[in-house]
């Protein structure tokens, strides 16, 4: 569309989210070369329809094992379309960005001569998410428009900002509001036209860089890093050396280096994986009668907490950060400061440990109240109760029928409870859930809610708007008890087991997290606190004893005074700013175990890395098949996301997807071997058997 002005717009049209694909691209390169050669056009304007400029490329095209065959192909998009027509363009060509602009929609924009945008637009290089890297130029340009030091640190943690934060980086150009948008964009392409702007080429400035000596520091200190915190990921190494073989040898080389990494890295297995975990975050949110019943969420915006014990303070820490109005009830005065000063320890430790800035833990705290009876709870709209017991838990909702409004929900947040008695003594089971915070600390990403078939699907709907809110993915199931935490409870037993096997403590989270476990077990058994922990074995053992492996080192421990990172003693010590230490006195305890149980004294094996974290994670897998066995979740990928919420590695694609790769005859001959060496706590299940037969016939067809 050419206006009086002689500006041509030029918008990427495919809806919702305008993705790219090759025909989004042909199509766009085309329109470019239409309007540059028309004696008419005199600069053009790149947009995208309906307020979104572009969420990047489609993602189903990653992560298949088909190869692109012409080498013509082969970086054509990144060097013909995006180097070759759009920044070559005869013509200025200015970005007006609204809305996503991400990966290689904001490569095409970073190829534009200038870039104006709105201040709630988001923006960001997210490739590194799933396991490639930006492949139209992005590695090559984001460096030389805002420094090679803030440019590697958005690429390597795909980090997401928005207009205002883009601008101050030197991202964008100017800021205007979304009626000016197209406005400014035309009137900007028309004054680098008549030279009152400069006509910028990214690709090529070079006043932002350092110095080459300089750089070649920045990038081992990036390498360094990486190889620190993320050592099974290797295409963040190789998008550093794609970035400084630019900067050595000039962008140019810097492109075909960058096609070349494209290339390897869309068909390996972790992009496959983090490409999976992407669509089943997705497909989790879809829960069939109750999401497709156009139900609109209700706000929730005050929450009381039942009991200000170390779970009701460590979620009431959580609501506050989010800005939740709490009301924390308790008992009598002495409890209730007791848990308000739980709150404020949770607030400082994460402080502390630079979780949360010194801003957030004051602002947060004007969002908690304490109160010691029901008469504030009317205009409530969430209750979480989080007492032990089930008789009181019952009576508590009783109660709560009295005091609250018909339209409070009210939850209970222990995970291994069964949610269909909780409501045995109201008249209210169609509000009635089990919500469970994992770790309410900043970070576990996950929310579960559970739900009984009496559940009104608005009081689902509410509390996965809420879960948003809370910035954590809805994990919902219609089950009796959570099942994050039952494959928690099964990490933790198996690294258990393996302590009373002579196996040490240190030496078991090292296998974990060499695997990519964002914890090893003991840390974080200290993570949750020994207590909350010890409860939920306690929990899981009197549920489901057949399969428990119940060790008394965790009680021993507390008796010695271990509370878990809380109070800065358990598996680890913990100084000031939270860094964990071996505990001396581990070995000391374990011996008290040792005396006090006859039957772990005289074992002793040893075990590589890779054997520990399968005797720790096959038992998780094998719960997983008894979850799916039991047909609580809708869809096994719900299992994957919900395997994120105990640290799994996204990058191996969940628990499920993990164990398909590896195969089920693989996993169920090593439990059936440990089981008649060891324990039955190993057998597998009769489903994840089910699926070696199923497996195995296949094979004989
Ligand atoms: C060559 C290049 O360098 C490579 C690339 O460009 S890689 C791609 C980079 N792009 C991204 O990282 C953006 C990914 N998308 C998002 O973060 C979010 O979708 C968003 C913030 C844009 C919008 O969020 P939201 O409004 O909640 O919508 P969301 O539910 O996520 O997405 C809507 C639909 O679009 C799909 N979708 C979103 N981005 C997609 C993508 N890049 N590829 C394929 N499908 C995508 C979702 O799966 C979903 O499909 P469904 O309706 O069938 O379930």
């Amino acid at each position: 569309m050419v206006g009086e002005d002689g500006v041509a717009i030029i918008t990427i049209n495919n809806p919702p989210l305008n993705l790219l694909s090759m025909d989004v691209m042909i199509s766009l390169k085309e329109s470019i070369e239409e309007a540059s050669s028309r004696d008419d056009v005199k600069a053009i304007v790149l947009t995208g329809r309906n307020g979104k400029f572009s969420a990047g490329f489609q993602l189903t095209t990653f992560g298949n094992k088909e190869r692109i065959k012409s080498s013509r192909e082969l970086g054509y998009m990144s060097i013909e379309v995006v180097t070759g027509i759009i920044e070559a363009c005869r013509k200025p060509l200015v970005a007006a960005i609204e809305g996503p602009s991400f990966g290689g929609g904001l490569e095409i924009a970073l190829a534009c001569h200038a870039r104006i945008s709105t201040s709630t637009a988001q923006l960001g290089l997210t490739e590194l998410q799933y396991g490639i890297l930006p492949g139209f130029g992005g590695t090559q340009r984001l460096p030389r428009l805002v420094g090679l030091s803030k440019a590697l640190e958005m690429i390597l943690t795909s980090k997401r900002v928005n207009g205002n934060e883009a601008q101050l980086l030197g991202l964008v150009d100017v800021i205007v509001p979304s009626y000016e948008l197209l406005s400014t964009a035309r009137e900007w392409a028309l004054d680098i036209q008549n030279c009152r702007r400069p006509w910028a080429v990214s690709l090529f400035r070079t006043d932002r860089l350092s110095p080459l000596s300089e750089a070649r520091t920045i990038c081992r200190s990036a390498r360094d890093l990486v190889q620190k915190q993320s050592p099974n990921l290797i295409h963040l190494l190789l998008c550093i050396d794609v970035i400084e073989e630019g900067i050595v040898n000039g962008p140019l080389w810097g492109l075909w280096k960058e096609a070349e990494a494209l290339q390897e890295l869309r068909q390996s297995n972790t992009c496959r994986s983090l490409i999976h975990i992407f669509f089943a975050q997705r497909q989790i949110r879809k829960i069939p009668g109750i999401t497709d019943k156009g139900l609109r969420t209700r706000e929730i915006n005050k929450i009381a907490i039942i009991s200000a014990g170390v779970v009701g303070s460590m979620i009431a820490s959580a609501l506050i950060l989010r800005k939740f109005h709490v009301i924390l009830k308790e008992e009598d005065e002495v409890s209730l400061l007791n848990g308000i000063k739980l709150v404020e320890d949770n607030l400082h430790r994460w402080a502390t440990i630079g979780k949360i800035s010194s801003q957030m833990l004051e602002n947060s705290i004007t969002f908690l109240d304490g109160v010691v009876s029901y008469d504030h709870f009317k205009d409530v709209d969430l209750v979480i109760e989080t007492t032990s017991d089930t008789l009181l838990k019952q009576q508590i909702f009783a109660d709560l029928e009295a005091y609250c409004s018909q339209q409070c929900i009210l939850a209970c947040s222990t995970s291994n409870i069964n949610v269909n008695l909780l409501g045995e003594k109201t008249k209210s089971s169609n509000r009635i859930v089990g919500l469970h915070f994992m770790s309410p600390a900043p970070g576990l990403p996950l929310l579960e809610i559970v739900y009984t078939e009496k559940t009104s699907p608005q009081v689902i709907v509410d509390l996965m708007g809420f879960s948003s809110k809370l910035g954590k993915t809805p994990v919902v199931l219609q089950s009796f008890t959570g099942i994050v935490n039952r494959m928690l409870c099964l990490y933790f037993q198996a690294a258990l087991f393996l302590i009373d096997y002579g196996i040490d403590v240190y030496q078991i989270d090292q296998a974990l997290t060499t695997f990519g476990m964002q914890f090893g077990p003991f840390r974080m058994i200290d993570l949750l606190g020994l207590g909350i922990s010890a409860a939920q074995i306690t929990q899981f053992v009197e549920c489901f004893p057949g399969r428990s492996y119940n060790s008394i080192l965790i009680p021993i421990m507390q008796e010695n005074g271990c509370e878990g990172e809380s109070n800065r003693k358990g598996f680890y010590v913990y100084d000031d700013q939270l860094q964990a230490a071996a505990n001396k006195m581990i070995s000391v305890y374990i011996s008290r175990v040792r005396n006090r149980c006859d039957e772990v004294e005289s074992r002793i094996m040893k075990f590589s890395a890779e054997e520990i974290s399968e005797m720790v994670l096959f038992p998780v897998v094998n719960e997983t098949y008894r979850i799916i066995g039991d047909g609580v979740s809708i869809r096994d990928s719900d299992l994957d996301v919900a395997s994120l919420g105990m640290g799994f590695p996204a990058y191996r694609g969940g628990v499920v997807y993990w164990s398909n790769v590896l195969g089920h005859e693989y996993i169920c001959s090593k439990l059936l071997a440990w089981s008649k060496m060891h324990s039955n706590f190993f057998e597998p299940c009769p489903y994840l058997a089910k699926q070696v037969n199923k497996t195995a016939s296949k094979s004989q067809l």
